[in-house]
């Protein structure tokens, strides 16, 4: 998938901007604060329905500003050309494809985009929620099945944690239902998952071998969000009694997380700043490899501040990973980076809320 425009309005301090970004690789320049990086979120924003930034998608809303919006025209790999937009008006956000409302889900899978960034360690180091978000969006987009088990998942959760707060009857009817419909899209998430991961550690691990070689064979563990020893519908009844004490459902895939480990670097801790950086950018390269195998089109490549995030050499080798194939790649810095100073790349200058390309 390629953006062939951008069109950003209200976003932080962009205003009015519209970009043709190059097929190849385009590269934002600027001094710090110039809006670079908000580039790179209003594309994000288009395939996540967030941004890569913690806080929430109403900080994205520039300061004094009552409206915001992203509109793209993208081409996918078979030719076929879309609108896609994202906006915020009177405090409620849209999201169109080719004109129509659609629901955010809907504009999302229509849009494939991975970004490496200066919080991206947190994929490696930080929370959890991370890490099964990152797995959720490969599957959200290679895996028709999974959306709508998701969803069932979600609702349950909802309902059986509203349940606990009331302290409905332990042995009551009203939990039945929902805890049975918990257990069956709760396992069928967990078996989507498990499937996506096995496909994805190869293509992790082509990247991974390059990154970290001196780590050693590197291996990832899936650990479902309960004990698969017993069956979650098992687990969740045999929890009745703790969950309602705690005010909500404590096993399940909301629960899930997976953990890497290297031959010499069993545990996490034992990764510095720049190599827990490496590992999500592998980690990340795989999850657009995997899917530019399974959908046959590379997702966006965004990298954000890649100067400052990676040393000379590893900035050399994501740029020759990327150069040789059919991928869109949007980068910033505070200049153009060394590794694409002698690279067929178009260079735009960000600078006061606005984008010019330079000739
Ligand atoms: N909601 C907002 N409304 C208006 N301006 C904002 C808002 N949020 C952030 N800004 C400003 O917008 C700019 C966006 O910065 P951004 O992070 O995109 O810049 P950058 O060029 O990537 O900077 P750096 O090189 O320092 O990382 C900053 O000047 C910031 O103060």
């Amino acid at each position: 998938m390629k953006f062939e425009s951008l069109r950003i309005a209200g976003l932080r301090c962009l205003d009015g901007v519209a970009i043709t970004p190059a097929p190849g690789i385009s590269v934002f320049v600027g001094a710090n604060g110039a809006g670079k990086t908000s580039v790179l979120e209003a594309a994000y924003l288009l395939s996540h329905g967030r941004s890569f930034r913690a806080g929430s998608r109403d900080v994205l809303l520039k300061r004094g500003a009552t409206s915001l919006s992203v509109f793209a025209e993208v081409r996918a790999g078979d030719d076929r050309a879309r609108r896609l937009g994202l906006g915020r008006e009177s405090g409620r956000w849209q999201a169109r494809v080719d004109g129509d409302a659609v629901s955010l889900g809907s504009l999302v899978q229509e849009c494939a985009v991975v970004c490496f960034e200066p919080g991206s360690h947190d994929l490696i180091a930080g929370a959890s929620d991370e890490r099964r978000r990152f797995l959720d969006w490969g599957l959200f987009h290679v895996e028709h099945g999974f959306v709508n088990q998701w969803r069932r998942y979600q609702r349950a959760l909802k309902q059986r944690n509203a349940l606990l707060r009331t302290g409905a009857p332990l042995d009551g009817g009203l939990m039945d239902p929902w805890e049975s419909e918990l257990a069956l899209s709760g396992e069928a998430l967990s078996g989507y998952r498990k499937s996506y991961l096995d496909r994805l550690v190869p293509h992790i691990q082509g990247f991974m071998g390059n990154v970290l070689p001196e780590l050693g064979a590197f291996s990832l563990r899936y650990k479902a969000g309960w004990d698969e020893a017993m069956d979650l519908a098992a687990t969740l009844h045999e929890r009745r009694g703790r969950d309602l004490g705690r005010g909500h459902t404590t096993a399940g895939p909301h629960r899930a997380d997976f953990s890497i480990a290297f031959e010499h670097a069993p545990l996490r801790e034992h990764l510095s700043r720049g190599q827990e950086k490496l590992c999500a950018l592998a980690c990340l390269l795989g999850q657009a490899s995997l899917h530019a195998a399974l959908r046959g089109e590379w997702p966006v490549v965004c990298l954000d501040d890649l100067a400052s995030e990676l040393d000379r050499t590893h900035q050399e080798w994501v740029v020759a990973q990327l150069l040789g194939r059919d991928v869109q790649v949007l980068v910033t810095g505070t200049e153009v980076p060394h590794a694409l100073t002698d690279q067929p790349v178009t260079v735009f200058h960000v600078e006061q809320g606005g984008v010019t390309a330079l000739l």
